[in-house]
């Protein structure tokens, strides 16, 4: 391979290809025990798809940009990244996946930190490439074990929750800045007293001027006290830990459980470390943690560039969370069908098939690590109930801000709408019957003995975000079948 070197100066020039330093091993049979991963990548002009690939394996592995003397002082051949197939993308032109097997001795055991500084530390800057996207990982069940998981995971949930066979209910508190931590309560008690199971601070709820968070968790865990004695059913609300250090996080959290919350909640913002060491603290402490994925959408929405969220979800169930936002399809906020419910699978099930439909490039075995329940947030109300059902199955929290904040009469009516329609969809459901096709029919049903849910659809049911359908599937190349 010499065309790198032929290209006027626009690549390395000069320079040893990657290609002929070790890293382009089409050759190479990944190991069971190796990590993988599928890049999609738009080479820069002149530089052949096959030194590109090398090119990311290299830098993401063992790579300078020339060979250096201390390479022979190691067993070289053994620590380099291996680019091992790029194939190009049907229907995009200049577009390829390369596919990069790196050996599980690269990492530290358990660090969510070292695995992502070696994988995308530099690459996504290098001058080989005009675009790169991580589309998927394969974890190797030899280092999913050094990962602690979940602090709790669903099966465990469910039981401390004492709640099992329907989708669980929660509510993101709004207006999102600037209530005082009374009027906080009330809207939390008001929602849980309605009939749903959790309330939820929202991402930028942290210790403003307005509210600070010791005030916030007096009144909010009150609020959940008092819907708990009234239903006689377990309540949660999403007591936001998210803080500057790592001090004031434990500070928070330690808090939140000296009064009895079941939950505690982070945001992406905060990093894998400190996520990690909330997951340890988690699950020392008996309290679930939630995570609100604020911030995601600078990497992961772009087709070309960044990281897929489907990698970050793998990122998650290892760092250790027990809920994480992972799309609504039908709601405000972008994510398509096929991609959506791939996330859901990485987060849900022990074993992960490779699926095409569903951007899984890869296998993924979880041996028996705890699923991660997703959060379907973000626009949606109770006239989707149906549809929600039928995408996300029981297994997931259904969330509704606007749509039981924003209830004409009020917002405990609001919850009792979401609580009524998705009770009236599960038995439906449990009958047999198909959601899509009768689900309408169920609704309205269920609305003739629910003036909150009447109200509901008569206010929101012809709300659709179409414009969320606008995004490019993000779903186009052929998987790798390992
Ligand atoms: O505040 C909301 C939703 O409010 P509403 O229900 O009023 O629209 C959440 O922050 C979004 O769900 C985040 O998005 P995602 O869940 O996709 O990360
Ligand atoms: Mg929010």
């Amino acid at each position: 391979m010499t065309a790198s070197t032929e290209t006027g100066g626009r690549w390395n020039a000069g320079v040893i290809p990657y290609t002929e330093m070790g890293y382009w091993r089409p050759d190479y049979e990944p190991k069971d025990t190796d990590v993988l991963a599928a890049f999609r990548m738009v080479p820069q002009e002149g530089v052949p798809p096959e030194e590109a690939g090398a090119a990311v394996a290299g830098e993401s592995s063992t790579a300078t940009w020339t060979v250096v003397w201390t390479d022979r002082l190691t067993a070289h051949d053994h620590y380099r990244g291996k680019c091992y197939k790029v194939e190009a993308v049907p229907g995009r032109p200049g577009e390829f996946i390369a596919y990069i097997a790196y050996d599980l001795d690269l990492f530290e055991e358990g660090s969510i930190a070292n695995l992502t500084s070696s994988i995308i530390g530099n690459v996504f800057g290098f001058k080989a490439v005009k675009s790169l996207r991580l589309e998927d990982m394969r974890i190797p069940p030899h280092y999913v074990k050094t990962f602690q998981g979940p602090a709790h995971g669903v099966v465990l949930e469910r039981e401390m929750l004492n709640k099992y066979g329907r989708p669980l209910l929660g509510a993101t508190i709004k207006p999102k800045l600037g209530l005082s931590a009374r009027n906080y309560g009330r809207v939390i008690y008001e929602g849980l007293r309605g009939g749903l199971d959790f309330t939820k601070d929202d991402e930028n709820i942290n210790s403003q001027p307005f509210m600070r968070w010791r005030d916030r968790f007096l009144f909010g865990m009150e609020a959940v006290n008092r819907a708990q004695a009234e239903t006689g059913e377990i309540k949660g609300h999403y007591l936001n830990v998210t803080a500057a250090t790592m001090e004031d996080m434990y500070e928070r959290a330690e808090f939140a459980r000296e009064l009895g919350s079941v939950i505690v909640m982070i945001d992406l913002t905060v990093g894998y470390t400190a996520i990690q060491s909330m997951a340890k603290w988690a699950r020392k402490n008996g309290v679930v943690l939630h995570l609100h994925r604020a911030g995601h959408s600078t990497y992961t929405r772009q087709k070309s560039h960044g990281v897929s969220f489907r990698v970050v979800s793998k990122w998650m169930r290892l760092a250790g969370v027990d809920h994480i936002h992972a799309g609504t399809v039908i709601g405000k906020l972008e994510g398509d069908r096929g991609s959506v419910l791939g996330y859901y699978d990485t987060l849900r099930k022990d074993k992960v098939e490779p699926d095409p439909a569903k951007g899984l490039y890869f296998e993924q075995d979880w041996v028996s690590m705890p699923a991660v329940m997703p959060v379907a947030s973000g626009g949606i109300h109770a006239g989707q109930m149906h549809q929600l059902l039928d995408l996300f199955d029981d297994d997931v929290i259904l969330q509704f801000g606007g749509g039981t904040i924003g209830h004409p009469m009020g917002i405990a009516a609001g919850a009792a709408a979401n609580r009524v329609a998705l009770e009236a969809m599960v038995k439906a459901r449990n009958e047999g019957k198909d959601l899509l096709r009768e689900g309408e029919s169920v609704l309205k049903a269920a609305a003739k003995n629910s003036r909150e849910l009447d109200m509901a659809l008569s206010t929101w049911g012809d709300i659709t975000f179409n414009y969320a359908s606008t995004d490019t599937p993000d779903v186009v190349a052929t998987p790798d079948a390992v």
